[in-house]
């Protein structure tokens, strides 16, 4: 049985993404850190001024955004200042490369295919990301989906203990993939992506309908057939149905704040127990309360 599958079943994919996310890990200090000296270690395997770094690909509106904010909404992070945010997330279509004016005329036109690899300046992602895992801060472009290029505008990312960047090809370069502490694959089927991509594309992105069915079935199609599914492979966990999959995002919520516990263990004042967890969870509530081996255990 495919792992999406077992994933369909809430009760079994609870256990399977937990043995993902375990193995995940385990491979991570196995592999990863094998080749570090003693100690660039911290006890929890990964070096503690380095952020977890958590790879999300997928198709074009298999909902890779979403899944994002939904994590870090459960995570309680969304309304926190930037500077206080200890998980963060960013988008690889930051990281499109500059076009050539006869290309930015061939974009204008829906003639530039900005599903293929060559798109993107991989160059400079895998410098960012590196610079991310040193811990210093990055500033992020924004992407301006109507003019094609980068636009003047940078965001700020300050250093955080976990770092999300999702995008089509974020597996497809290998010296990025092997970045990754953790890869996601969101696997939403390629109809309802089509049916999402269409109003967003028009209502968000200036297109019209004409533009974005020709775009998707000249480019966006073939070029996810060929270069995007078959990363799918390098996912430790896939998410079938995206944000809809509330049982591998509260999964993957509870490993990432795993993570942050382990990098920021509670502080006991005056032989008080303390769970350490309530400045990461305001919104989860109870579910995240426990401590981290209640919550991984189970
Ligand atoms: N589970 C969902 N149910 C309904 N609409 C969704 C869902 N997930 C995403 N969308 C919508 O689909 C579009 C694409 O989602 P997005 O998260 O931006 O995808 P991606 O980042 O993969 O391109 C957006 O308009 C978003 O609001
Ligand atoms: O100038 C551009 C740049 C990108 N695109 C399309 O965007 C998607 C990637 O973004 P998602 O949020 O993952 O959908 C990609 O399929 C490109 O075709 C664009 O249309 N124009």
């Amino acid at each position: 049985m495919s792992i999406s599958a077992v994933l369909r079943n809430s009760r079994t994919s609870a256990l399977c993404v937990l043995v993902v996310l375990r193995k995940s890990v385990r491979s991570f200090y196995t592999y990863k850190m094998a080749e570090k000296p003693a100690d660039y270690l911290s006890t929890n395997g990964f070096e503690s001024k380095t952020p977890f770094l958590i790879g999300v690909a997928g198709g074009t509106a298999s909902g890779k955004s979403t899944v994002c904010q939904r994590i870090m909404e459960k995570l309680g992070q969304q309304h926190k200042e930037h500077t206080e945010r200890r998980v963060v997330c960013i988008s690889q279509d930051s990281f499109y490369r500059s076009l050539t004016a006869p290309e930015r005329l061939r974009a204008e036109r829906g003639q530039f295919n900005f599903d293929h690899p060559d798109a993107f300046d991989d160059k400079k992602l895998l410098a960012t990301l590196k610079d991310i895992l040193a811990g210093k801060k990055v500033e992020i472009p924004e992407y301006d989906y109507i003019s094609n290029s980068i636009s003047n505008r940078t965001n700020t990312l300050y250093p955080a203990d976990v770092v999300l960047i999702e995008g089509i090809l974020v597996f497809y370069f290998p010296e990025v993939r092997d970045l990754f502490h953790m890869k996601l694959f969101v696997d939403t089927d390629s109809d309802t992506r089509l049916a999402r991509r269409v109003p967003r594309d028009i209502m968000e992105r200036g297109r019209d309908l004409e533009q974005v069915l020709n775009q998707y079935m000249n480019f966006v199609k073939p070029a996810f057939e060929e270069f995007c599914l078959p990363t799918k492979k390098f996912a430790d966990v896939i998410i079938p149905r995206g944000a809809d999959n509330l049982v591998a995002i509260d999964l993957i919520v509870h490993h990432i704040w795993d993570i942050i516990y382990k990098k920021h263990p509670p502080r006991a004042t005056n032989g008080a127990t303390c769970n350490g967890h309530h400045d990461v969870d305001e919104a989860n509530g109870r579910r995240l309360s426990g401590s981290s081996e209640d919550t991984l255990s189970r």
